[in-house]
């Protein structure tokens, strides 16, 4: 399969008055077209950083990023900017919806720019949402605006899908449930799924598995049969 993704000697120091805290320390790995990726690592290793910068919402410090046809670390801000809004679907721990938006005005006000973009409802129905799509976000449980949030990210089409901690803030069923929608969604569409998470039992569900750890890469594994999450306990 083609290489999408590519870090390459990847820094990102913040300067804090005098202290340099190094968030990223010369990380380099590749992603396949089609991957479902489970970035894992303990809380400060460096996993959001690296989704951040994968996502143009924040430059490296030095080493070079690649995605797709396009070098992220060569865009200057108006290129960055979009990049994320055509290529980059995002998903979040909290899902950012417009409260006085109903859930299809969502995902219709997200993907209105985007030049590919696919049908709100359809992909609505895809989620699971066809009987909630008047509904507003807090009519909506906690899993069911994470569908919606997971729908305005797949709705723009874009190159890849980037979830941080999708499943943070719901319980074990729904966040389970989510997960499933997300490995459902990469079989059926090819999209590449880059998901942080520090819940190492979910890596089964990945064809690649990146740990972090300090800023560095620990590991990087392939899942020769990848499983289905409904196979998977934690
Ligand atoms: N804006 C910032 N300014 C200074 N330091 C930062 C900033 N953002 C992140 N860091 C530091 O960079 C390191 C990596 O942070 P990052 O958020 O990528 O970790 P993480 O693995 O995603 O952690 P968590 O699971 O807790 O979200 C941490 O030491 C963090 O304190």
């Amino acid at each position: 399969m083609r290489t999408l993704i590519d870090f390459k000697k990847v820094t990102k120091q913040y300067q804090i008055g005098e202290v340099p805290i190094k968030a990223l320390d010369g990380v380099d790995f590749s992603i396949s077209e089609g991957e479902f990726v489970v970035i894992l690592g303990a809380s400060g290793a460096g996993k959001s950083t690296i989704l951040n910068i994968l996502g143009g919402m924040d430059t490296a410090t030095s080493g070079q990023v690649v995605v797709g046809n396009q070098e992220l670390t060569r865009l200057n801000e108006k290129q960055l900017t979009e990049y994320r809004g055509e290529k980059v679907g995002f998903v979040f721990q909290f899902y950012n919806l417009i409260p006085n938006l109903t859930a299809l005005e969502n995902v219709e006000f997200a993907t209105e720019v985007c030049k590919n973009h696919l049908d709100a409802k359809d992909i609505l129905n895809k989620v699971g949402l066809t009987n909630r799509v008047k509904n507003f976000p807090s009519q909506l449980s906690g899993g069911e605006q994470q569908r919606v949030a997971i729908a305005r990210a797949v709705a723009k089409n874009p190159l890849l899908l980037l979830c941080d901690e999708p499943t943070g803030a719901l319980d074990y069923v729904t966040g389970k449930a989510v997960l499933k929608l997300l490995q459902d969604l990469n079989r059926d569409t090819r999209k590449c799924v880059v998901l942080v998470t520090h819940n190492s039992a979910i890596a089964p569900m990945a064809d690649k598995v990146i740990k972090v750890k300090s800023g560095r890469i620990e590991s990087v594994t392939l899942n020769a049969e990848k499983q289905s999450v409904e196979g998977i306990e934690w």
